[in-house]
């Protein structure tokens, strides 16, 4: 049967793919077979950007580690960005650390030039941008900033509690990992942070994800989403 079925994907042409409209597989195809740019970042590249969202210690950088090692992918963290802008010598680093004491959220124009940064000097064409956008606002920015809208957004749900219990447990001295700060950052998911899941959402661009289990039960449900991206990418470039 797969002999079957390899024949007949043999015969179905690039152009018939394209013809399915299906943005994720046409943006496969853009960025494994063409070098076209755009305006936000280095003009010959066209990187397939997944957006990687959920609470405060969901457990999306632990995820995104795992994504980055097995399918090659760039792992940029918005916060650990932050977080290395404001022990640097930088003249925002003062406003950085009052922001992130406080659970809110640092502006858009910051954030999106951090990240701008890290995309053109990233070695992959796949990334993965953990814990962005955070707001509309970070959203809308970065669309018309970057000039692009993410390709998929992952999206780990995982119970309050769970998420405070990991928090607690981290242990990493990051000045936002107190109870005082946390509850805070979860206020600040669930009106800031959830408006944008519901707004992929809507675009059917979001993989929800169950977040509780073992990091290995994680990322097997994580593993499906992007094996079948890779099978997709194998198919298109036969
Ligand atoms: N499935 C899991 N079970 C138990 N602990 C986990 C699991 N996944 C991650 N952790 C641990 O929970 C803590 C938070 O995980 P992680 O830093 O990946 O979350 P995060 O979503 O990136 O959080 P933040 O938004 O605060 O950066 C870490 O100490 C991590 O080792
Ligand atoms: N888009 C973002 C991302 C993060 N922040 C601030 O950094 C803090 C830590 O972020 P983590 O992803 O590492 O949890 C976060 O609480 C915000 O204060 C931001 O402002 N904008
Ligand atoms: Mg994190």
């Amino acid at each position: 049967m797969w002999r079957r079925f390899a024949h007949l994907s043999l015969s179905i042409s690039r152009t018939k793919l394209q013809s399915l409209q299906d943005p994720t597989v046409l943006k496969l195809i853009n960025t494994f077979s063409s070098d076209a740019g755009n305006d936000g970042v280095a003009s010959s590249r066209k990187p397939f950007i997944t957006f990687v969202l959920g609470g405060p210690g969901s457990g999306k950088g632990t995820q995104c580690e795992k994504i980055a090692s097995i399918f090659g992918f760039a792992h940029l963290s918005a916060g650990e960005l932050l977080r290395e802008e404001m022990s640097s010598p930088s003249e925002n680093g003062e406003l950085i650390r009052n922001v992130i004491k406080e659970g809110k959220i640092v502006p858009s124009a910051i954030t999106i030039s951090l990240i701008k940064r890290a995309i053109n000097s990233a070695t992959s064409d796949k990334i993965l941008i953990d814990g962005f956008p955070r707001s509309e606002e970070n959203r809308i920015a970065f669309e018309k900033i970057i000039g692009v809208e993410p390709d998929l957004v992952i999206f780990f749900e995982c119970p309050e509690e769970e998420m405070v219990k990991r928090i607690l447990g981290r242990n990493q001295g990051r000045i936002d990992d107190n109870m005082e700060t946390i509850r805070k950052r979860l206020k600040v998911f669930e009106d800031l942070n959830m408006p944008v899941v519901e707004h992929y959402s809507s675009k059917g661009k979001v993989h929800k994800i169950t977040a509780t289990g073992t990091v290995d039960e994680i990322f097997e449900r994580v593993r499906q989403v992007f094996a079948s991206l890779r099978y997709l990418k194998a198919f298109l470039s036969f």
